[in-house]
């Protein structure tokens, strides 16, 4: 069976994308094709793999989110503005579109050309100033969910993040990535504050299992949290990651809740293809 494919990439996150409607592959049998699809040098190579599906509800469409290891991710943000431009190019959804993911809906807006915001679940769990320790050092890292259940995420600081290179805080990254303190597992999104309402950013991604070059709802965690501490000047925050700059934009009701969550950068249709590894068995 022919399989259409479209290689996109929003920063440096990069997804493979396909109409499951044309297919109705089951959730199970896309995760066995993440797997294999997903893994650089052997197959086409992505972060993740996402599909479309009906929706259930009255959105759009329902969109699938697999991670490279072929585990299930609740949502991903820079996968959202991905899709949302793989919606509107093919004629999926208008400009402006809702569709479902596991953590609730979430909005997409064709901004401008390449430029695609995406409305992300609010946040559901906020925990601040946890205590990770690993070896006899205790870590202060705060605890995001963005939706319900929203993909976990673990906020920490780390000085001059910007000078320091991987190896630097990969260890640190994996053991906190399965720290008992997170019963989901967590990605690990590694943050210095860089101006008045931008920080730097670094995450290692469950179900990648390294770091990332952009993660959308890691990078809106590290907004949400340097927001409610009040250790930001705007509503408005640029986060500098490895791929790029995301910014993000929060609003907020009279009592200060966070009620709006806009993650906003650029997107990449790379490829569009038919895939044709012979070693995946379909
Ligand atoms: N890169 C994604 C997150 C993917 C979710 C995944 N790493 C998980 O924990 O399931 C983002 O832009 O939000």
């Amino acid at each position: 069976m022919k399989i259409k494919y479209t290689k996109m990439q929003g920063l440096g996150n990069d997804f493979i994308v396909m109409d499951n409607r044309e297919y109705g592959f089951s959730v199970e049998k896309l995760q066995e094709m993440a797997k294999r699809l997903c893994t650089r040098k052997l197959s086409i190579g992505a972060d993740g793999l996402m599909a479309v599906n009906k929706a259930d509800g009255d959105a759009d469409f329902r969109m699938v989110f697999i991670n490279a290891d072929g585990s299930i991710g609740e949502m991903c943000g820079n996968g959202a503005r991905c899709m949302t431009r793989f919606a509107y190019t093919n004629g999926i959804a208008g400009k402006k579109m809702t569709f479902e993911t596991t953590a609730g809906n979430v909005e997409g807006e064709i901004e401008e050309g390449r430029l695609v915001a995406v409305a992300l679940n609010n946040p559901e769990i906020v925990e601040f100033d946890k205590i990770a320790t690993i070896d006899g050092v205790d870590y202060t890292i705060s605890y995001v969910e963005l939706g319900n259940p929203g993909v976990p995420h673990g906020v920490i600081e780390y000085k001059g993040l910007e000078d320091i290179s991987r190896e630097d805080i990969f260890n640190l990254g994996k053991y906190l990535r399965y720290h008992e303190i997170f019963p989901k597992g967590a990605n690990i999104n590694f943050y210095d504050i860089t101006g008045d309402s931008a920080a730097v950013v670094r995450t290692y991604e469950r179900g990648v299992e390294d770091f990332t070059l952009a993660c959308g709802t890691g990078s809106a965690s590290v907004g949400v949290v340097l927001y409610l501490k009040e250790l930001v000047k705007s509503n408005k925050i640029k986060i500098c990651v490895p791929g790029g700059e995301l910014f993000i934009e929060i609003g907020t009701n009279e009592e200060n809740e966070i009620t709006r969550l806009m993650l906003i950068g650029d997107t990449n249709i790379v490829a569009e293809g038919t895939v044709e590894d012979e070693d995946l068995v379909l």
